[in-house]
């Protein structure tokens, strides 16, 4: 499915000098979210552009939120950002013309590059190289994922529909465009757009260049994660979801909480991808997805929501238990091949850790240490939390990420108790030499 690109020592180093920053903004509480502003050109040129219809925003900044992670406060500070300068975005639904500005969330690479503008159908369909299945980049329950250039340079992914996705759905989803395009937050993946050009329906979202987690836990992208990146990734999806559940105008509830949906950066760290999108998979009856009334992805679906159909955010935290789960062992959440006892994996995990036998269900690919043995201990009280049967005994999402920050606080001082300056940050801290960094290049029409 994906062409690679060779490992280099450059990119080790890149990959360093990345997390330095990355840190060094969560230490500062400011993480760096892109805030660009609109031109006139911008206007000029939606203007022109009136031929197809487009679903987005009038205004990204106005009212939304940023939120800042304050690593040695273990709080959150939310801020408002006052860059308001359009007309009401309701203005542009359904309009033909296209009124949409994105900023451009960085992803690492040519995405850091990209400024204001506005795209079109035509657009897409050459960023695409005519959605060549060389630039097909995935595919989900809502269809194709295709890797895009736009004709400045930078680099989206363009998710088109498949021609049976719910029309119902996506009118829903259509009301919400505005919402969701308008969060930014690092950890999770920046909506920029939706277009209907007749039967084609296509999202435009941030491109995250290193694959998802479920590929780096399956060991399909190069070496294996540690057990610090694997608590730094959870703790990434911690935040990214406890911003959903408390920093958004109302409560965001994701739904479909994933390996597969969580999409790993070049310096090792997540974006949360997909939010807002579980209802509008397809009606499949061979997908993962359960299609009656519930949605959400088989091994992950809270028993509650299930038994009730009331979906609450603690739905995502029982998800989150089964994805700390699936972190600590690499297995996935139901694996039909092992013995029965085995199958379904946070049962057995589960009965490993009540048995204080841990370590047996932790991923053998991972370095044993008394420092990792301790920090997987905490992560499957964590995970236990989560996936408590009723809702109401469930951790929040917020506390999840501050018991997260505990454990890799400890298993940092545990491990390394007295690293140099910028150890951390170091390859002998990841615990890994050169890793391969493989992710695929852009083929143009
Ligand atoms: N923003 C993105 N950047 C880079 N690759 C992406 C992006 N979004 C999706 N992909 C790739 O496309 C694949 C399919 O993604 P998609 O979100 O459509 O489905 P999924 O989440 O894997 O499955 P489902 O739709 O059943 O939940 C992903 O596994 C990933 O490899």
């Amino acid at each position: 499915m994906k062409k690679t690109q060779g490992s280099s020592l450059h990119q080790l180093n890149q990959r360093k000098r990345n997390s330095v920053l990355q840190d060094k903004s969560a230490g500062n509480g400011t993480e760096s979210h892109n805030v660009k502003s609109h031109t006139a050109l911008t206007y000029l040129k939606s203007a022109v552009k009136g031929i197809f219809t487009l679903f987005v925003p009038g205004q990204r900044k106005t009212g939304s939120k940023v939120v800042e992670n304050d690593d040695r406060m273990n709080t959150y500070k939310v801020r408002e950002l006052s860059t308001s300068t359009d007309s009401s975005s309701d203005s542009n639904k359904g309009s033909t013309k296209s009124n949409f500005s994105h900023s451009y969330a960085s992803s690492g690479g040519a995405n850091s590059q990209l400024g204001p503008g506005n795209f079109s159908f035509e657009e897409i369909y050459k960023a695409t190289a005519k959605f060549s299945p060389d630039n097909k980049i995935g595919e989900g329950g809502f269809g194709t994922v295709y890797k895009g250039k736009l004709s400045d340079g930078s680099l989206v992914a363009i998710k088109r529909a498949k021609k049976d996705v719910q029309n119902k759905h996506l009118s829903e989803f259509k009301n919400e465009i505005n919402t969701l395009s308008r969060i930014e937050h690092l950890n999770l993946v920046r909506l920029y757009g939706y277009l209907e050009h007749g039967d084609e329906k296509i999202i435009v979202v941030e491109y995250v260049s290193n694959g998802t987690l479920r590929e780096h836990l399956d060991g399909t992208r190069g070496q294996v994660l540690e057990i610090g990146e694997r608590l730094d990734i959870a703790i990434d999806v911690a935040h990214a979801v406890t911003y959903l559940h408390m920093y958004t105008d109302h409560p965001i509830i994701h739904r479909d909480i994933k390996a597969s949906n969580i999409l790993i950066t070049d310096n090792f760290r997540a974006k949360v991808a997909d939010f807002g999108f579980a209802r509008l998979a397809a009606e499949d009856p061979d997908a993962t997805h359960i299609s009656t009334k519930v949605k959400g992805t088989a091994g992950y679906v809270d028993p509650d929501y299930l038994r009730t159909h009331q979906l609450t955010e603690k739905s995502d935290v029982y998800s989150f238990g089964v994805l700390l789960v699936e972190m600590i062992t690499g297995r996935h959440p139901v694996e039909p091949k092992r013995q029965l006892s085995e199958r379904v994996t946070i049962r057995w995990a589960m009965q490993m850790w009540k048995q204080g036998e841990a370590v047996v269900a932790m991923d053998p690919r991972l370095r044993r240490s008394p420092a990792s043995n301790k920090a997987i201990e905490k992560v499957f009280r964590l995970a236990h939390q989560c996936l408590a049967p009723s809702r109401k005994s469930r951790i929040s999402m917020k506390s999840c990420a501050e018991v997260l920050w505990g454990i890799r606080k400890e298993f940092r001082d545990k491990a390394f108790p007295n690293p140099p300056l910028d150890f951390h940050h170091s390859a002998d801290f990841l615990g890994r030499d050169v890793r391969k960094n493989k992710h695929k290049s852009f083929v143009s029409a």
